[in-house]
């Protein structure tokens, strides 16, 4: 049955995009996504001089894969396990390769060893003990010495979904230059407003030069959405287009809508690389070192705690409150307080925090006040929602499913106002939300550098055939990472951990912590460190 047409006429753009080509080809039938596991030795780079086999083959390992079934585990000598990415070739077993025409290209011909040697993975797992477990490896980022396709027979695109970051418009930069500079691709189509884009929008062609100068604007040249995840609609789109590299910038919800495009590209039979590359301002994404945009965000934030700070060290019992961004991981409030060092109180919302009594936020308030006349306060904004939603009603859900947060900020500010009137003592408190001008900014140096190693990064995977990946900085190497891994948790800043205590010692703050939360925290550590271990990705751990 032919599919349906691309664009959803209830919302489509006058312009409509090209009907479905003639010569489209076939959706062919392959096995299921479980019978690729057998698939595990990649021809090409399959390392040379290892005992390679299947971990499926190994014993005690069937319960943990028939809970990731999409789990591509190769075992090597000595506990060593790959967690490696598809590549089209596992459902297209006879397509032909082609020499990288990065080898002809000037500018890179003075690299010693240019191609990444295929032996070459990533190790998740830097600190080990002896005797202990030795985590997975992925397979390493960087360009291959034949690729999957031609030049002239890529047409690539890049959509950008979820909440604004610093670094969205370098990363689309330094894909189409990436493309076009290294192997020479024309064909770039922008997908416009997130997913719906795909069914419901005109796309637009993105070359080196009409990108030129984005990444020194704030947000998302090609615009990007919440909710509007169809899956169906966007593959008919990507099929009916002749797209065959898809690259999708975005948090863990569009990461997770990259995964199930790629499940049914597989399931068609088409020759589409489909690509994730991390953005979140949250750094909540799990496995990678940190999301590109995180830095600049943090430097942000110094400009409004600087002016907390201006404002409280000027009025009598004056305190600044500053709220920042971070849903379920605090890590901006966080690292923003560390480098700022005028911060008195960082509240986040992994450590529960409480009011009233000895320990509280007021006696710390008090007391502060009384030893140096002012105070700033941090906080994340989803910090103390629990607190929050016993005298307010939850506000629902946004359209991708996110909970939309209760307004910690004014909250806070109302109750502390509360607590000094009632005790008369006056205080002046200033409170400044500045969230969404920190996540409009463009990305600073270092995360413009990031962006651009990143970007340049997935392209070499998906001209290289690999699929269903995002790329991430692991340990400061580039890698390939199976969708599934920095999907299946939110990184979350550990308050059983040194770095946590460090912000500690330095602000002086209460920990607010009962013997309750300690132990549940560190129980949530292990359960992270046993996912970082292994089970179940990692059988052999
Ligand atoms: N489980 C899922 N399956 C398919 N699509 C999803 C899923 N979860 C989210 N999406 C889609 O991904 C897109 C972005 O999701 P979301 O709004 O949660 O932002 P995000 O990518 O997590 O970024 P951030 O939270 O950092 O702003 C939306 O279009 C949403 O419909
Ligand atoms: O207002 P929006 O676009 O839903 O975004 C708010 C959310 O997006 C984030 O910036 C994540 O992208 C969160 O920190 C924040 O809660
Ligand atoms: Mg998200």
């Amino acid at each position: 049955m032919a599919p349906s047409p691309p664009i959803d006429a209830a919302a489509a753009d006058p312009d409509p995009p090209p009907s479905r080509p003639t010569d489209a080809p076939a959706p062919i039938t392959v096995p299921s996504p479980r019978a690729h596991l057998h698939h595990l030795l990649d021809r090409r780079d399959t390392p040379r001089g290892t005992a390679w086999e299947p971990v499926r083959a190994m014993d005690g390992t069937a319960a943990a894969l028939a809970a990731k079934p999409e789990a591509k585990l190769v075992a090597g000598e000595a506990g060593y396990v790959l967690e490696d990415v598809p590549h089209v070739s596992d459902y297209l077993p006879d397509l032909p390769t082609y020499p990288n025409p990065l080898q002809d290209n000037p500018a890179y011909s003075v690299v010693k060893q240019y191609f990444v040697d295929p032996d070459d993975t990533v190790c998740q797992k830097i600190v080990v003990h002896k005797g202990g477990s030795r985590g997975n490896h992925f397979r390493r980022a960087g360009p291959r010495q034949r690729v999957y396709f031609e030049s002239d027979e890529v047409h690539a695109c890049i959509v950008t979904c979820g909440g604004l970051c610093p670094g969205l418009n370098t990363v689309i930069r330094e894909i189409v230059c990436g493309l076009s500079d290294m192997y020479g691709v024309t064909k770039i189509l922008g997908i416009q407003g997130g997913y719906r884009g795909f069914y419901a929008r005109n796309t637009i062609n993105l070359t080196p030069k009409s990108v030129n100068d984005i990444h020194k604007r704030g947000g998302t040249i090609l615009g990007s959405s919440r909710g509007g995840h169809d899956t169906m609609k966007i593959v008919d789109s990507i099929q009916y287009r002749g797209i065959n590299q898809v690259y999708v910038i975005g948090g863990d919800g569009s990461q997770r809508g990259a995964g199930v495009i790629f499940e049914e590209v597989r399931k068609r039979g088409l020759k589409v690389a489909v690509a994730g590359i991390p953005k979140t301002i949250d750094n909540d994404i799990p496995v990678i070192d940190k999301s590109f945009g995180f830095d600049s965000a943090v430097e942000e934030a110094q400009r409004a705690i600087n002016a907390a700070h201006v404002e409280a060290g000027s009025a009598e019992n004056g305190i600044g409150l500053v709220k920042l961004m971070g849903r379920y991981s605090g890590f901006i409030a966080h690292y923003a307080t560390l480098a700022s060092r005028d911060v008195d109180c960082c509240l986040i919302p992994e450590s529960p925090f409480y009011l009233e009594g000895e320990g509280g936020l007021f006696r710390y308030i008090e007391k502060r006040l009384k030893d140096n006349g002012h105070m700033v306060i941090v906080v994340a904004e989803g910090a103390g929602q629990k607190l929050i939603a016993e005298n307010m009603k939850a506000m629902g859900q946004d359209a991708s499913g996110n909970a939309l947060l209760l307004d910690v900020g004014l909250w806070l500010s109302q109750k502390i106002n509360e607590h000094f009137k009632k005790n008369k003592t006056t205080i002046n408190l200033k409170y400044i939300d500045p969230t969404y001008m920190i996540r409009a900014i463009p990305s600073n140096a270092s995360d413009n550098v990031y962006c651009t190693l990143l970007a340049h990064s997935v392209v070499h995977g998906a001209m290289a055939g690999y699929t269903g990946f995002t790329v991430g900085q692991v340990n400061g190497r580039h890698c390939y990472i199976p969708f599934y891994r920095i999907t299946e948790k939110q990184n979350k800043v550990s308050i059983t951990d040194r770095m946590w205590a460090r912000l500690l010692s330095s602000t002086n703050q209460p920990s607010f912590l009962s013997k309750q939360d300690v132990e549940e925290a560190k129980m949530e550590d292990e359960r992270t460190a046993k996912l970082l271990d292994g089970s179940p990705s990692n059988p052999k751990a």
